[in-house]
């Protein structure tokens, strides 16, 4: 079972969440790799061989990177065969504003897993709150649920929510454990996986 970790980061916050979430990953399963998107570009086969596919770009005004958007259009002839139907996806982004309009960078990525026919791994991580409501500086700092958000400096290679980089760990544990889980018993899978293999990409 593999799980690739697809990502752009122009000054290097949003590689250090990938490397973060790939060491998690690596507790669960030892076949996990890394890739920045434009070696991805490169590498349709790695992808289609890849039971989970992780997206992670930097919010750049509010969206995705120009340079995480040019791997995702290259993925045109993937989606018009479907090749990455029913694989599991999972997202995550950088930015230095507190918002920033992550959510949108997120969004983003699960719209281009949905049209790619993928099943979304949610962040499954609950923020943790004291008694007067007041959010605690646990995992999921951030409280998000579509995917990881993290924070960090512009310029220094600095996380601001102490929690965020353990959280990109705790989630690169679930991909994997779901990916363990929800693919290994399935030999229908299995046997689709190795046909599409066959097909020219
Ligand atoms: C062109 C550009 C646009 C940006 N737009 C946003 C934004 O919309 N929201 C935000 O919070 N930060 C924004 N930032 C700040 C980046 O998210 C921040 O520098 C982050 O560390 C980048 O991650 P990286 O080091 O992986 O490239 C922007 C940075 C650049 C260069």
């Amino acid at each position: 079972m593999k799980v690739a970790i697809i990502y752009h980061s122009g000054f290097g916050h949003t590689k250090i969440v990938a490397e973060r979430i790939a060491e998690g990953a690596r507790k669960k399963l030892k076949d996990v790799i890394l890739l920045d998107s434009k070696m991805a570009i490169q590498q349709p086969k790695l992808l289609l061989e890849s039971d989970t596919l992780v997206f992670g770009s930097p919010t750049y005004f509010g969206n995705v990177s120009a340079e995480f958007k040019l791997f995702m259009e290259s993925t045109g002839g993937a989606w018009a065969n479907q090749l990455w139907k029913d694989k599991l996806a999972a997202g995550f982004t950088n930015s230095s504003s507190t918002n920033g309009d992550k959510l949108n960078t997120l969004t983003s990525l699960s719209i281009f897993a949905a049209q790619h026919g993928m099943l979304w791994i949610p962040l499954g991580i609950m923020p943790k709150y004291d008694s007067a409501g007041k959010q605690l500086p646990e995992p999921n700092g951030m409280a998000s649920y579509l995917g990881l958000m993290t924070l960090s400096s512009n310029s220094h290679e600095e996380f601001f929510e102490p929690e965020d980089l353990h959280t990109a760990e705790l989630f690169g544990q679930r991909i994997a454990e779901l990916t363990r889980q929800l693919k290994s018993k399935s030999k229908e899978y299995t046997e689709k996986k190795n046909l599409l293999t066959t097909k020219t990409i």
